[in-house]
């Protein structure tokens, strides 16, 4: 693991174990400003790991001509369309098959390469873990994407999902296949999903494990880029997400402020972590990853 990933780690570990700490504390559901404060981080500093994307093609693809940059971002926003259409014609295929490839996703963070079932059972337990304590909850927040009752099926099916999963991650936590950091950094995952409320866990998760190991890792594999196309790349694409999300908003049906923000937030993640996924899967960046 290099310094920066060193320094990530820590902080991870220690904003989860303060979360959970000031959780037990203090009923975080309570907090009316706690849904649009965890909105917004998932927002500035989630998304720019994704806004990275536009480099990892333009190392994969070689795009150097402005047509080339046209086509890559014409065939991104497709794809982000077709999943929002996707979601409008047939919203619970699309909210399951979302949850299976984001547990996939999120799989990748730790490092867990030479464990599959590990890695699975990872995944699984970030997407499922929530069900288990805050089961009522997790109904609410995904029946404002889908119908309430395929809402409960899920978290249901996640509960049971949550058992297999929780069962392997336990046995390596006590067995000395894997390195100490790595169980820490697994065990504090698990802890956050379990314990914390899920919007909240999922926020900590995103921004201080996915995204910040995202931008790390990506430092590294991206090296032939200056600092300045580095941060511009973080940054321009970000902003037009962000302004893509206020015309939706504001052309959109309105609901309840709540309603609307983790629909908005919600599904334009599901929209945009597909061609993101795939455009990572392209770049053979898994393989080549610094550790
Ligand atoms: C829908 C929803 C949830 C799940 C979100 C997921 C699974 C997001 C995945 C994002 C990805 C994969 C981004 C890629 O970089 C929560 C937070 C549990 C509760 C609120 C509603
Ligand atoms: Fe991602």
């Amino acid at each position: 693991m290099n310094k920066p990933m060193i320094f990530q780690s820590n902080l991870f570990m220690l904003i989860s174990s303060l979360a959970l700490v000031l959780g037990f504390a203090f009923d975080l559901n309570a907090n009316p400003y706690g849904l649009l404060m965890t909105l917004v981080f998932v927002v500035l500093l989630g998304v720019p790991h994704g806004s990275l994307d536009v480099l990892f093609a333009s190392q994969t693809y070689d795009l150097r001509h402005i047509k080339h940059w046209l086509k890559f971002i014409a065939y991104y926003m497709a794809a982000a369309l077709a999943v929002i259409l996707v979601w409008w014609l047939v919203p619970n295929a699309f909210f399951i098959v979302f949850l299976i490839l984001s547990a996939l996703h999120f799989s990748d963070d730790l490092n867990l390469s030479g464990f599959t079932l590990l890695k699975w059972s990872d995944g699984a337990a970030i997407i499922s873990l929530p069900s288990v304590f805050f089961g009522h909850e997790l109904i609410d927040l995904y029946a404002m994407i889908i119908h309430i009752d395929i809402a409960t099926s899920i978290v249901k099916t996640s509960q049971l999902i949550s058992i297999p999963a929780g069962l392997v991650i336990a046995f390596y936590l006590v067995t000395k296949k894997i390195d100490l950091r790595t169980k820490l950094e697994l065990f504090c995952t698990c802890a956050l999903f379990l314990l914390l409320n899920p919007i909240l866990a999922f926020g900590i998760y995103f921004c201080g494990m996915h995204s910040a190991r995202h931008l790390i890792r990506s430092r590294y594999f991206l090296r032939q880029f200056t600092r300045q196309a580095f941060l511009n790349a973080l940054i321009l694409p970000t902003i037009a997400v962000i302004l893509m999300g206020l015309v939706i908003w504001w052309l959109g049906p309105k609901k309840p402020l709540e309603i609307d923000l983790i629909r908005i937030v919600f599904v334009g993640l599901a929209a945009l972590t597909v061609p993101h996924a795939w455009v990572l899967k392209q770049s053979k960046f898994q393989a080549h990853r610094t550790r």
